[in-house]
């Protein structure tokens, strides 16, 4: 296992990319929208792991729910693992609460789900699997 992004939420993204552009002294590797999500996403590369720029493509998106209650800022993390199926039953049985009946299509080619940050110290967790 190992994280594979984190997830920053940000208001503008165009802006947010200019910015991490900067820090990063880096082109971001991929633009994608997520309609289920209701995001837009822009990658960077930071070593082994990615920054995942959220903005909302919609008042009604979690992002923008977020944005408006809490500001930009850290909004998931993200840990890549082989099996996502196994590690979700396992999850369950240990009695965290996931907030996915079953994974879903992602960004990135992946299948990702989520676990709710009340059970992770303050902390959204995601859990992706590259689709085979
Ligand atoms: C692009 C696809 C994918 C990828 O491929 O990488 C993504 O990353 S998508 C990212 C966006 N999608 C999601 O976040 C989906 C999972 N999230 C959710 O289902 C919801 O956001 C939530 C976590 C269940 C919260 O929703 P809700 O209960 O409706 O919001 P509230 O504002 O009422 O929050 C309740 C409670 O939880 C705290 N909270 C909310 N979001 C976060 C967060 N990201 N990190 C930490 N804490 C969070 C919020 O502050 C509230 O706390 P209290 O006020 O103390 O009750
Ligand atoms: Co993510």
């Amino acid at each position: 296992m190992h994280i594979d992004h984190i997830g920053i939420a940000v208001k503008d993204i165009k802006a947010a990319t200019e910015t991490y552009s900067k820090i990063l002294n880096a082109s971001p590797t991929k633009t994608e929208v997520v309609e289920s999500e209701k995001v837009e996403t822009v990658f960077f590369e930071a070593g082994e792991s990615k920054v995942e720029l959220l903005g909302p493509t919609s008042t009604d998106s979690v992002i923008a729910k977020y944005v408006a209650k809490k500001g930009e800022g850290l909004h998931h993390v993200a840990f890549e693992v082989d099996d996502i199926h196994s590690e979700l039953d396992r999850l369950r049985e240990e009695g965290f609460t996931v907030l996915n009946d079953k994974p879903k299509d992602g960004a990135d080619n992946k299948l990702v789900a989520f676990v709710h940050p009340k059970d992770n110290h303050g902390v959204l967790v995601e859990l992706c699997q590259t689709k085979k």
